[in-house]
């Protein structure tokens, strides 16, 4: 099927640039050179809520298609102020280049149970430094630098309005009633985990590996950036797109636990990090999550004769306990869940 986008849809290449005013990265370098500046869907938040039925309608059917076939898009006008997204990410920028190694290492180990783990990876396949918190039931951060602790905190909070408000959207959009995404994934007590990348400058890697090739567990991705520039995503089409995000906006994928829910329906995409930054790219990533203890499984709405069974089911957290990984390091679990269908 051959899906024609509205223009309205799309951001305007005019809009894309950082959302620090600097250079976006030279998309020239050999490993983008496959990836393509297409079209992304936009999803004005608001308007999903509109008392004007036309109004609303329309940007419910750019919601179903944005998740039906792409798994990703830049949500707008989504009420969360501007201060609220850049005091998170200077925030980190702050834990990134004021906290000591040694300080930093305190966190350096998984282990059942650890709320707070940082790493820097530098190799074949990986080049940033990073930091993940469980931002969700219970909010936990490194203490310093104190201004970090509450600005993260205020944007996991004003987030979690907007996360239930697109539950409500899509639970819609699939055919069922208004909570049952929220059911589903007992989204009130849901594991959210903030995964903050820093991605240092450098000018000498055309065409690094950034982050390698994967999808993310959970119900949705958001995902804030200081720079734009880097994110490549595999679509539908089988097409690795160059993911501009415009300032003010909040990337959102569908996340892996989705695709179970919904038999394949809504799809993770894969993604990967490339770019040789000419200035530090901080991202702000958030994994939500269903409730650890959730058994998430394919709904019986979304398997039939023509839709057999393709997920097996098991809780969050076994999920991301699989392949030796704790629940803090968020790894991909789709393969664990993935039947292989004889055909
Ligand atoms: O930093 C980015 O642009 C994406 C990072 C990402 O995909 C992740 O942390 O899961
Ligand atoms: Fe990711």
């Amino acid at each position: 099927m051959v899906l024609t986008i509205p223009s309205s849809l799309v951001v305007p290449f005019s809009h894309r640039i950082s959302s620090n005013g600097a250079t976006p990265i030279d998309s020239s370098s050999p490993a983008e050179i496959m990836a393509v500046d297409e079209e992304i869907p936009t999803i004005d938040y608001f308007a999903l809520f509109s008392a004007d039925p036309s109004q609303c309608s329309t940007a419910m059917e750019r919601l179903s298609i944005a998740c039906e076939h792409y798994g990703f898009f830049n949500l707008v006008n989504h009420g969360i102020a501007d201060g609220v997204m850049e005091g998170a990410l200077r925030g980190v920028s702050d834990f990134v280049g004021q906290t000591a190694v040694e300080e930093k290492s305190k966190y350096r180990e998984a282990h059942p149970g650890a709320k707070i783990l940082w790493d820097s990876n530098c190799h074949a396949g990986e080049n940033r430094e990073y930091l993940k918190v469980v931002a969700r039931p219970q909010f936990h951060c490194p203490p310093n630098p104190p201004s970090f602790r509450e600005a993260l905190g205020e944007y996991q909070t004003k987030f979690h309005d907007v996360k239930l408000g697109l539950a409500r959207a899509m639970s819609l959009n699939l055919g069922q009633e208004v909570s049952y995404i929220e059911n589903a994934f007992s989204l009130e007590s849901g594991l959210d985990v903030a995964a903050m990348n820093f991605y240092p400058p450098n000018l000498n890697s055309k065409g690094t590996i950034r982050l390698a090739d994967h999808t993310d567990p959970g119900f949705i991705i958001s995902l804030v950036q200081n720079l734009d520039g880097g994110l490549q995503i595999l679509t539908h089409q089988g097409k690795w797109v160059n993911v501009h995000i415009p300032p003010n906006a909040i990337l959102i994928q569908v996340g892996e636990h989705l695709e179970v829910l919904t038999n394949g329906k809504y799809k993770s995409r894969i993604h990967h990090v490339t770019g040789n930054y000419k200035a530090k790219r901080v991202t702000l990533v958030t994994l939500h999550g269903p409730s650890a203890d959730k058994f998430v499984a394919p709904a019986q709405e979304f398997v039939d004769d023509s839709h057999p069974l393709a997920y097996r089911g098991m809780t969050y957290s076994d999920g991301l306990k699989s392949n030796d990984n704790h629940e803090i390091e968020v790894q991909s679990c789709i393969a664990q869940h993935r039947i292989l269908l004889p055909y």
